[in-house]
């Protein structure tokens, strides 16, 4: 097909793995021309980020990348960084007064357990998320094919027809309820791992709670050094400029070319410090979520107008404690005998933590080892800041407590309506994908997507957008 010229100059909102990856498949599409842009207000990386604990880093953020995150793994190998284990250790589900499973160094051990407390119903939850995960893997192939979606729908639609996108509209609750999966094993084995992974409960859609779910497969790894390290890496290699600035607004405005033509373009206003500046862009990327507590970007003089958004955004506390575990909250077990590294909780209101569990720095390669005093770091997401006396209440004593509050994710409320991708004419939004399920591997999936839209918008490639029947069509193409 014919191409028209490159865009001059193209803007993306915020530095995450979004906006990073983003910058480097527009680079990837648009060729090494065009300028880009990526305005970031505080750190690279965003939600992904590190907290010191007597000097050495761990993950306060994003921490966790699944093996089939195909995107992530690519990255990583692109850039040429080294992963780490990312999963270890003995769990525990707790339910505010026993433990009401614990899991053993046995294997086969394990099995009986499960086996005898739920029969096979554990089986058939791994059955059903490899269902949803295998049809999750065609938009690879999709998008190594570089097909696009105008919105998350449309995407979701294409993985998996309507009873995909019926996940949206349903609650992991109801599905399973359905599936006839029973009241105890949701609330002992369902609800801790949501509470863990989404600090919310099994109200939740059941896509994200498939996503949740995923996370108990083996394998998961993250970064050497740090998964925001993916951020910076992509950040260099799509040859971007930083603009460390928060962005105001946006307006459309008509600018004259250098041919002597008018032309729409997009007047991107932000703020270094006091000062405020502005700049001219043929395409924007908005790779932030767009509320007021998190972005309050201002869209000005479109028309139609680009509504507001309200998506409630769930907040959530990580707190790193290097101490020693008062195991007895737990278990009557003497506290040698205790063996567990990471407790998760069962929905229950008394409860002031969602789940607690060792973690290791992000360079050791390894499980951790306890220090001489045999303390280790913790690290604890609770609903609400811990008070000095909950910590007291949980460690027998500690060296070092550090914490950092989040507004997370989105507080998922099914049915979810996902907000636009294109906000306007060469205006993108990334974030929506966030209501499906918010992690790494989908911003970087939004982030392909948007760079593909963008693209084929920009040379007028439709049949490469929101095509019917991929899956057919690509199936016997290597
Ligand atoms: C505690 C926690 C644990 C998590 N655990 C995992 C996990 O184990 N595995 C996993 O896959 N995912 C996990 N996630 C989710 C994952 O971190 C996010 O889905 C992902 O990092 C989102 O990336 P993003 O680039 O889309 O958004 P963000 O990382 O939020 O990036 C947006 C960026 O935009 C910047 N910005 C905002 N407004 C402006 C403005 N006006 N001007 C300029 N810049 C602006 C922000 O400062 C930010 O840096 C976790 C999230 C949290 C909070
Ligand atoms: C997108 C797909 C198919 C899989 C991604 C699975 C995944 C890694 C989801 C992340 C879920 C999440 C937000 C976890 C937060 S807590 C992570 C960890 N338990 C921790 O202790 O930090």
């Amino acid at each position: 097909a014919e191409l028209r010229a490159p865009p001059d100059k193209i803007a993306i909102i915020g530095a995450g793995i979004g906006g990073t990856s983003a910058a480097y498949y527009l680079r990837q599409k648009f060729g090494k021309d065009v300028k880009i842009d990526l305005f970031e207000r505080e750190e690279v990386g965003g939600r992904l980020a590190t907290m010191m604990v007597q000097g050495q880093e761990y993950e306060a953020g994003g921490s966790v990348i699944h093996p089939l995150n195909l995107h992530m793994k690519r990255f990583v190998k692109d850039l040429g960084l080294s992963t780490v284990q990312a999963s270890g250790g003995l769990l525990g589900i707790y339910n505010g007064e026993a433990l009401v499973f614990e899991e053993s160094n046995w294997f086969i051990i394990n099995v009986i357990k499960l086996v005898w407390r739920y029969g096979f119903q554990s089986l058939r939850m791994h059955m059903w998320v490899e269902d949803v995960l295998d049809k999750f893997m065609r938009i690879y192939r999709y998008q190594s094919h570089d097909y696009a979606f105008s919105s998350v729908e449309k995407l979701l639609h294409a993985l998996g027809g309507d009873d995909f996108l019926g996940l949206l509209n349903r609650t992991l609750l109801e599905t399973l309820q359905k599936a006839g999966f029973s009241e105890k094993f949701l609330n002992e084995m369902i609800a801790p791992v949501m509470r863990v992974n989404y600090g919310q409960s099994t109200d939740i859609n059941a896509f994200v709670g498939a996503v949740s779910l995923s996370c108990s497969d083996s394998g998961l790894w993250a970064v050497e050094g740090g998964n925001k390290l993916v951020c910076s890496g992509l950040l260099q290699a799509s040859k971007s400029n930083l603009i460390s600035g928060s962005v105001m607004y946006i307006e459309e405005k008509t600018k004259t070319k250098h041919t002597g033509n008018p032309a729409k373009t997009y007047e991107v206003v932000y703020q270094i410090g006091t000062e405020t500046h502005s700049d001219f862009y043929d395409i924007v990327l908005v790779a932030t979520p767009l509320n007021r507590k998190m972005s309050n970007i201002t869209f000005l003089n479109f028309d139609p107008p680009i509504e507001e958004f309200h998506q409630y955004y769930q907040h959530i506390v990580t707190t790193l404690v290097k101490g020693e575990l008062n195991t007895s909250i737990f278990s009557s077990r003497p506290i040698d005998k205790f063996g567990l590294s990471t407790v998760l909780t069962t929905d229950n209101s008394d409860l002031f933590i969602n789940s607690i569990g060792i973690v290791s720095s992000v360079r050791e390669k390894e499980y951790p080892e306890p220090s001489t005093d045999g303390t280790y770091v913790w690290k604890i997401f609770s609903q609400e800041t811990l008070t000095k006396a909950q910590i007291l209440k949980l460690f027998l004593s500690y060296d070092y407590a550090v914490k950092k509050p989040w507004l997370a994710y989105p507080h998922y409320k099914p049915p979810e309506k996902c907000p636009s991708i294109i906000l306007h004419d060469r205006l993108y939004y990334l974030s929506g994908i966030e209501c499906a399920a918010s992690a790494m591997e989908m911003s970087a999936i939004a982030a392909h997507n948007a760079a593909l839209l963008a693209y084929h918008r920009w040379n007028g490639h439709t049949d490469m957008i929101d095509q019917d029947g991929l899956y057919e069509k690509l199936k016997t193409e290597l």
